[in-house]
């Protein structure tokens, strides 16, 4: 599986989106973080400004719904044409259920955890997601620091997903730089969540390569990336 970088927009100037997308065209999804001021104490947009972000954003979207109720709201952003949704277990009455429905839409599918979130409830049904997301900071806002403490729950994860033999993706998000892409990298993860890392530099492209290079290198093996959307 290839490594992606993902930044999130939570870092961007959002009353100039259109141009902060532009300058993470070298990305491989866009990493949009839809907040209601009720599942976590912080709000951003939902379905009509993530429209707008389909619409004129040069890459994929990577929706990541923290939000409440979202068995009622996750498909609308399946249904604008996200190539990802990944909502938080507790939100949903039923995710396995909810997990069909995207893909049933066209989305690929992804459950996130929080740091205080066991993984055990979901290790046998792991088939029924395309993605899992280890919160590697407490859901809300961007710029905090990454929680060490989260690792062996990722590690625990990529195991099961290697013994089953399967094609999930194991997501981090918050925190990841360029000191800590590399733990993530080695407790398994293959997609990595950047905001301040990313839209913090000068040339936000070459820190998207640095990161790509720096998590390609100490994935199991050694894997090397391929690029944009490979497999
Ligand atoms: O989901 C998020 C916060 O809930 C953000 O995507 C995450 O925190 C990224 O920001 P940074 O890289 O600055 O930590």
């Amino acid at each position: 599986m290839t490594t992606r970088i993902n930044p999130s927009i939570l870092a961007a100037d959002f009353v100039n989106l259109e141009a902060e997308l532009a300058r993470i065209a070298s990305a491989d999804l866009v990493h949009v973080d839809v907040m209601d001021n009720h599942f976590v104490p912080n709000l951003t947009f939902g379905p009509q400004m993530v429209g707008r972000i389909q619409d004129v954003s040069p890459i994929p979207l990577d929706v990541h719904l923290m939000i409440s109720d979202v068995d009622r709201w996750g498909p609308g952003y399946a249904e604008l044409g996200a190539a990802s949704v990944t909502f938080h277990v507790e939100a949903s009455d039923d995710p396995v259920a909810l997990a069909r429905r995207l893909r049933s839409i066209g989305a690929l599918a992804g459950i996130a955890l929080k740091p205080g979130t066991e993984a055990d409830a979901y290790l046998d049904v792991l088939d029924e997601f395309d993605q899992v997301l280890i919160m590697t900071v407490e859901p809300g806002f961007g710029g905090q620091s990454f929680m060490h403490d989260t690792m062996p729950k990722l590690r625990r994860v990529s195991e099961a997903v290697r013994a089953a033999g399967l094609d999930v993706r194991l997501q981090v998000d918050g925190g990841i730089s360029l000191d800590t892409i590399g733990i993530a990298a080695e407790a398994g993860a293959d997609t990595f969540v950047a905001g301040s890392a990313v839209f913090g530099a000068d040339v936000p492209a070459d820190r998207i390569a640095a990161l790509r290079d720096l998590a390609a290198a100490h994935r199991h093996g050694g894997e090397q990336s391929t690029g944009r959307l490979g497999a």
